[in-house]
């Protein structure tokens, strides 16, 4: 049974590292699938959906800075990944007859239509999903900054970060067990406390725009679906 959502046009990031489900590497098409499957339930739901796809089970461009290599080109390769999981997370909705575009910020016309924030709108608006493929297009980003800037082009109400973790901790809860989960705090409070759940420049452009950001366990099957209707376990960022 679904009931009313209390969203009508959201921005979903999904982690990359997720998307290798328990693989060191690449992509568990069973995950892509839960993924494609919690997205479907929004859409009956008659919610309008945004989504940033991660790139981090393929490739961080941090790794190849980190060995001596240039950072540009190890970002331009991080971005690339993030198209081809674009490709297998619309593959996954497609097979579920979701109605879905691919629209990248790197342009690759033989693959899939490049990002304009009007057409991004439009196909909205028409009741696509639209998956926002190589975030923001430049080096020095991550997806969660192209995950708050695609968000304010589309007007969405929140930002749904799904990562690893169900919430925003006092502490990273995966290194310390003590850590305790916010329910609610504010943009500046998460700036403040210097929690890394998602980087600074993200939450900055989300505060400025007054996006709430919302954080849940994108592992959670129907976890996405019970937010947008008020329930589910979610740390929520918001000023209000
Ligand atoms: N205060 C915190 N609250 C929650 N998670 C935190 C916190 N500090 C660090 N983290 C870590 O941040 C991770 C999510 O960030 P990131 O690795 O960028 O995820 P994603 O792959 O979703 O982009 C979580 O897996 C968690 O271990
Ligand atoms: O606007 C962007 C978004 C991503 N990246 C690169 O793509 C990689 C994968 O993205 P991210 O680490 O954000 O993926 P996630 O943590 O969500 O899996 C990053 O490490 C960067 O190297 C980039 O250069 N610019």
């Amino acid at each position: 049974m679904t009931s009313k959502p209390i969203y009508q046009r959201v921005l979903l990031k999904a982690s990359g590292e997720a998307l290798m489900g328990s693989q060191g590497f690449g992509i568990d098409v069973t995950v892509a699938d839960r993924i494609a499957g919690d997205i479907a339930e929004a859409r009956a739901m008659g919610v309008e959906v945004g989504v940033v796809v991660g790139g981090g089970n393929i490739f961080r461009g941090v790794a190849v800075a980190s060995k001596g290599g240039d950072r540009v080109t190890g970002d331009h390769m991080g971005m690339l990944g993030t198209v081809i999981n674009a490709l297998a997370l619309a593959t996954s909705l497609r097979k579920l007859d979701i109605d879905t575009v691919v629209l990248s910020a790197i342009a690759m016309p033989e693959i899939c239509e490049s990002f304009s924030q009007r057409v991004a709108v439009h196909h909205l608006s028409q009741g696509r999903v639209v998956i926002f493929a190589g975030g923001t297009g430049n080096p020095f980003f991550t997806t969660d900054s192209a995950a708050a800037l695609r968000a304010a082009e589309m007007g969405a109400q929140a930002i749904f970060k799904g990562t690893q973790v169900d919430g925003i901790y006092s502490a990273d809860p995966k290194k310390d067990p003590t850590a305790t989960r916010f329910d609610r705090i504010s943009h500046a409070e998460v700036l403040e406390k210097g929690l890394a759940v998602m980087d600074v420049t993200a939450v900055a452009l989300a505060r400025e725009n007054s996006i709430p950001i919302i954080v849940f366990s994108i592992h959670e099957k129907g976890g996405f679906g019970a937010i947008l209707q008020g329930g589910g376990v979610k740390t929520v960022v918001s000023d209000d």
